[in-house]
């Protein structure tokens, strides 16, 4: 019998919560082997499948990236292969964010939303909200939400194959939304290969996102 392919999963390892990453996929129990690579630099990049960018801050991952030469390379690798962001990685793989610092904001795209940087405010008004979430293993399970100084999507574009993959239930919005519909209730998201959440699913130790973007953007034609 042939050996199930493996994938290489790369975690962006310039600054923010990559270790944390790291240990919820080496959790991972999936028929595939996955193995993980702490991207540094260009070269470690070359040997991966798939990346997720971690939270942190976005300025200073975008700028180290820019002086580790990773910039261009990451720009092209979101063009073919699955990224999932999380907090300040959701917001690098936004097409737009709004409030952007002064001095501008590199952003590396991919899904086709506008974000907002702290968008439910400062440190202070971090929370956690339970989600309910459809699509994960064990759905009736919530899943604990952890938002800090989270961004907020303010706009998704209509004609983007977008999937709403969670919201936020709209009595735990720190400030209230009528419309349920309003896109600064959604919290996660799929466009394609391609995954963000406003939260820190690798704060938990709940690996279900870990395990929905291995099946759903790593390995997505096979099942596993
Ligand atoms: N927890 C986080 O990743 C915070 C993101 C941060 N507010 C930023 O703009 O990059």
């Amino acid at each position: 019998m042939p050996e199930a392919p493996e994938a290489t999963i790369g975690i962006l390892a310039l600054q923010g919560a990559f270790a944390e990453h790291q240990t919820r996929l080496q959790n991972l129990r999936l028929k595939r082997r996955i193995i993980t690579v702490l991207v540094k630099g260009p070269e470690d990049l070359l040997l991966c499948d798939a990346l997720i960018i971690p939270g942190g801050e976005s300025t200073t991952i975008a700028l180290l990236a820019r002086l580790s030469g990773l910039l261009e390379p990451l720009k092209e690798f979101v063009r073919k292969k699955p990224v999932w962001g999380t907090c300040a990685g959701a917001i690098l793989l936004s097409q737009s964010v709004t409030n952007a610092k002064k001095d501008g904001q590199e952003l590396l795209g991919g899904v086709s939303v506008d974000i907002a940087r702290n968008g439910w405010g400062s440190q202070v008004e971090s929370f956690e909200a339970p989600l309910s979430v459809t699509d994960l293993p064990d759905p009736s399970v919530p899943f604990m939400g952890i938002f800090i100084r989270a961004p907020v999507v303010l706009g998704v574009s209509p004609e983007a194959p977008i999937q709403v993959i969670a919201r936020l239930p709209p009595h735990l919005l720190p400030e209230p939304i009528e419309d349920d519909n309003d896109p600064r209730t959604i919290v996660a998201l799929r466009q394609g290969l391609h995954l963000l959440t406003t939260f820190h699913p690798e704060l938990t130790k709940d690996d279900r996102f870990h395990d929905y973007f291995a099946r759903k953007c790593v390995f997505p034609t096979v099942p596993m």
